[in-house]
C-alpha cells in the first residue's frame, strides 16, 4: 500500500476503534423521555456504549440531568453526550454551563455537520417537542459520524477553553 494510503488507513481504522472505546452519556427530563428510548435503542444498534443518566420518564428538571451528563463528558475525554428536552433549549444552556463541554442545540442537519466540523462540540442537546423522531435520529448519526476538521479550528476551541478559565 502507498504510504500516503496507508496513513489514511490507519486514521480510518483508529477513527472506528476510537468510536468503539468512546462512551455516550444520555440524559433527558420528562419531555425528552420517550425520543431517549428511540435514541437509545439507536446507539446499541450501532454497538456504542450507552450509560443512561436518567430520567426514567418521572418529571425532572433539565439542569440536574444537564449536570450530570456534562460531568461525566467533562471528566471522560473522548466520550460524547446527548441531552433531550422539550427543545433542547433548557439542556444547552445548563450544560455549557459546566467547563469542558461544548454543548450545541442540533435542530438541522447542517448545523450538526458543522458544530462537529468546527465547533468539536461533545454534546449534543435535542427538542422532543421540536423535532420528530426520524430527523432526531438522523441528527445522532450525523453528530457520531462527523470528525472535528482542526486546523484554523483548533485554536477558536482553544479560545473557548481559555473563556472558561477566565470567566
Ligand atoms: O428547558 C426546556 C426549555 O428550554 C425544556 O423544554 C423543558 O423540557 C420544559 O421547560 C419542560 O416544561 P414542562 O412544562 O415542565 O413540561
Amino acid at each position: 500500500m502507498h504510504g500516503n494510503a496507508v496513513f489514511v488507513e490507519c486514521c480510518h481504522i483508529s477513527e472506528q476503534r476510537s468510536q468503539k472505546n468512546m462512551k455516550i452519556w444520555i440524559g433527558c427530563d420528562h419531555a425528552g423521555y420517550e425520543r431517549k428510548q428511540e435514541v437509545i435503542a439507536l446507539l446499541k444498534e450501532r454497538q456504542l456504549e450507552v450509560e443512561d443518566c436518567g430520567c426514567d420518564g418521572e418529571r425532572a428538571d433539565y439542569p440536574v440531568i444537564a449536570k450530570a451528563v456534562g460531568a461525566a463528558v467533562a471528566s471522560h475525554s473522548g466520550d460524547m453526550g446527548i441531552l433531550i428536552c422539550g427543545t433542547g433549549i433548557g439542556m444547552s444552556i445548563a450544560a455549557n454551563k459546566i467547563r469542558g463541554v461544548r454543548a450545541a442545540l442540533c435542530a438541522d442537519a447542517f448545523s450538526t455537520k458543522y458544530t462537529r466540523l468546527h465547533n468539536d462540540a461533545n454534546v449534543m442537546c435535542m427538542g422532543a417537542r421540536t423535532l420528530g423522531s426520524g430527523l432526531a435520529l438522523e441528527l445522532v448519526e450525523i453528530f457520531l459520524d462527523t470528525p472535528f476538521e482542526g486546523g484554523r479550528h483548533e485554536k477558536r476551541v482553544h479560545m473557548i477553553t481559555e473563556l472558561e478559565q477566565e470567566w
